[in-house]
């Protein structure tokens, strides 16, 4: 018995966790000396979007011809190859989408449309009428196979089960004839639940049925229909298949993960380092349920990993509009990869690495000769460079009260051009700290400008300069005149020194104003001055021509406020 360590205080829930079981007592799961752990994906699987068919069945409102004709050009122009478009004997919309393809002539000559039916000869038959014409397509076949589905749902034995699979693919393989553009898939739906045993005596009696070959292999969908276990068993399931499956370079070993554990992601991806060659999935993962395994996060994932995803995502929010208007769902906004949020930081240390980051990547590109966006990429916190899928950086960093120096700084440089001193910035991000927890809402660009006007941009109201003029009158030698208010009196004063800021500098001196200026800086857009007046210390800023003269004033206007 296992106690519970003391620095662990979790009480028991009182949920009735009791009434289920673990994977183990619901299903046997052949050992196997794993090869998968020690695996790597080194090349993307044939992906193949069921958006169409299972995105679809799990709609409110099933898409109409023009939404799935919308859907299926999004899909052939992001690059996908066999796609599965329809259940063709579930509905007329279904079956007319079908009809449409086949008559419309829009199948491109590399893209293979893929139909689903159930093992009934009428429902095949619509199904065979439904793709009359099409020069390729795949009839996929399914029927669920573990014990609960055959005793619950089909009122069928093991050998009633394989009676009607074996009665449908000899109907589909007449149907066929001899056309040799028609491709035979099957499902052993609920696999991940039926014992390894029959899924092979089913998939190795229908391989040796359609006589698949290496020229015309047969493909066997693995589907975890419902998710049930953590990630490895169903990997441990799939390379069980994949060394055991009859014939096995006539066999396309395929999977279909469900995500009602949050884990369709984990499991498609251990299930190719076990040994599967195709992927079906739907984009941004819409499904039954949970939804089906998201492709876009799939292929997105093996680029980051500098392996070709075979799709073309570099516009992810045109594909994200589309599918959003086809689905009538809303991606999430962290969801990997395409979420309005996910390529954004708001905490302080994410933004001052990001803004470092982005800053030393931009100077390894011009060092090594190489456009940014051809550059190697290692920014801190950003697994992609968000330009790859059409994302600008304006996102990337974006300001609350959560936020530092590092970001406040980096927006005020790439939105405005403010390059704030190292030592300013500082400053600077306590005032936008305070105005956003006061606010308790986000600061943009456009506020945070606001702010630094408001802050530094103002000469102030304690030391007025009124007219002014600054020469050099000998080499070295600068000559400031002006009249200055400061309190209630105002008189004319001068000053030099060895550059126009020391003179000014001296012509308060003058006015009684003793000022000391600590650092001082200056870019094409604006000036920066960290004054002491009195003891106390002050930073100020200044645009425009006369800039310099500006950050002073305003300084010593904000230490002597
Ligand atoms: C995991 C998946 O995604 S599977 C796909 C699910 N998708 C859909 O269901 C969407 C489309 N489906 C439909 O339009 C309808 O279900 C149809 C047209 C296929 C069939 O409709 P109906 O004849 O009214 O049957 P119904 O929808 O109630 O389905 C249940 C019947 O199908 C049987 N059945 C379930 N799966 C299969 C199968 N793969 N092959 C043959 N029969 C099946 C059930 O045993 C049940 O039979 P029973 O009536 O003798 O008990
Ligand atoms: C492939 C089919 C049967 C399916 O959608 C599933 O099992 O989830
Ligand atoms: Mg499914």
């Amino acid at each position: 018995m296992t106690t519970t360590p003391v620095w662990n205080p979790q009480r028991p829930s009182p949920m009735p966790y009791h009434r289920y079981r673990p994977f183990q007592d619901r299903v046997s799961v052949p050992v196997t000396d794993r090869a998968w752990p020690a695996a790597r994906i080194e090349r993307a699987p044939l992906w193949v979007p069921v958006d169409l068919r299972d995105g679809n069945q799990a709609l409110a409102e099933p898409m109409d011809t023009p939404r799935k004709r919308r859907f299926f050009d999004l899909l052939v122009a992001v690059g996908f190859k066999e796609i599965e478009v329809g259940y063709p004997s579930a509905s007329r919309t279904d079956f007319d989408f079908v009809r449409h393809l086949a008559d419309g002539g829009v199948v491109p000559d590399d893209v293979t449309p893929v139909v689903f039916t159930p093992a009934r000869a009428d429902l095949i038959d619509r199904t065979f009428d439904a793709i009359e014409g099409l020069s390729r397509a795949v009839v996929h076949l399914y029927i669920a196979t573990s014990p609960v589905w055959r005793e619950v749902v089909l009122g069928r034995g093991r050998a009633e089960v394989w009676r009607t699979v074996r009665g449908a693919a000899e109907h589909m393989a007449r149907r066929a004839g001899d056309a040799p553009g028609v491709r035979f898939q099957f499902s052993p739906e609920t696999f991940n639940l039926t014992e390894p045993d029959f899924v092979l005596e089913l998939c190795d009696g229908l391989t040796q049925l359609w006589d698949a070959s290496p020229d015309r292999p047969v493909t066997h969908n693995l589907p975890a229909t419902v998710e049930i276990a953590t990630p490895n068993v169903y990997a441990d399931q799939i390379e069980y298949a994949h060394r055991n499956l009859a014939r096995r370079d006539s066999v396309i070993l395929s999977v279909h993960p469900h995500n009602d554990r949050g884990t369709g992601v984990a499991c498609a991806e251990l299930a190719v380092l076990a040994g599967a060659q195709r992927v079906e999935g739907c984009l941004f993962g819409n499904g039954e349920r949970t939804g089906n395994v998201d492709l876009v996060t799939l292929a997105l994932n093996l680029y980051a990993q500098g392996v070709d995803p075979m799709v073309d995502l570099g516009d992810i929010d045109a594909v994200r509009d589309t599918v959003e208007h086809c689905n009538r769902l809303p991606v999430h906004p962290r969801h990997p990869y395409a979420g309005d949020l996910v390529h954004t930081a708001f905490s302080g240390t994410h933004q001052d690495a990001i803004g470092k980051g982005l800053a030393e990547h931009a100077r390894r590109a011009r060092e090594s000769g190489v456009a940014e966006a051809q550059a190697p990429w290692s920014v801190p916190y950003l697994p992609i460079d968000p330009a790859d899928v059409g994302r600008s950086y304006e996102a990337v960093i974006r300001v609350n009260s959560q936020s530092g120096k590092g970001g406040v700084a980096y927006l005020l440089r790439t939105h405005h051009g403010i390059d704030l001193p190292a030592r300013m910035r500082a400053d600077f991000a306590r005032v936008v700290q305070e105005a956003t927890d006061d606010s308790g809402r986000e600061a943009t660009p456009k506020e945070l400008y606001e702010l630094f006007r408001a802050t530094y941009l103002t000469d102030g109201a304690a030391v007025r300069l009124h007219d002014w003029s600054a020469r050099e009158e000998a080499p070295g030698v600068h000559r400031f005149v002006c009249t200055l208010e400061a309190g209630d009196r105002v008189g004319d004063h001068e000053g030099t020194g060895a550059g126009p800021l020391t003179a000014f500098v001296d012509a308060l001196a003058g006015a009684g104003v003793a000022v000391e200026v600590l650092d001082f800086t200056e870019d094409g857009t604006a000036a920066f001055a960290e004054c002491r007046v009195g003891g106390v210390t002050a930073w100020g800023a200044g645009t425009g021509p006369s800039a310099a003269v500006h950050a002073v004033l305003s300084a010593v206007n904000r230490a002597v406020r």
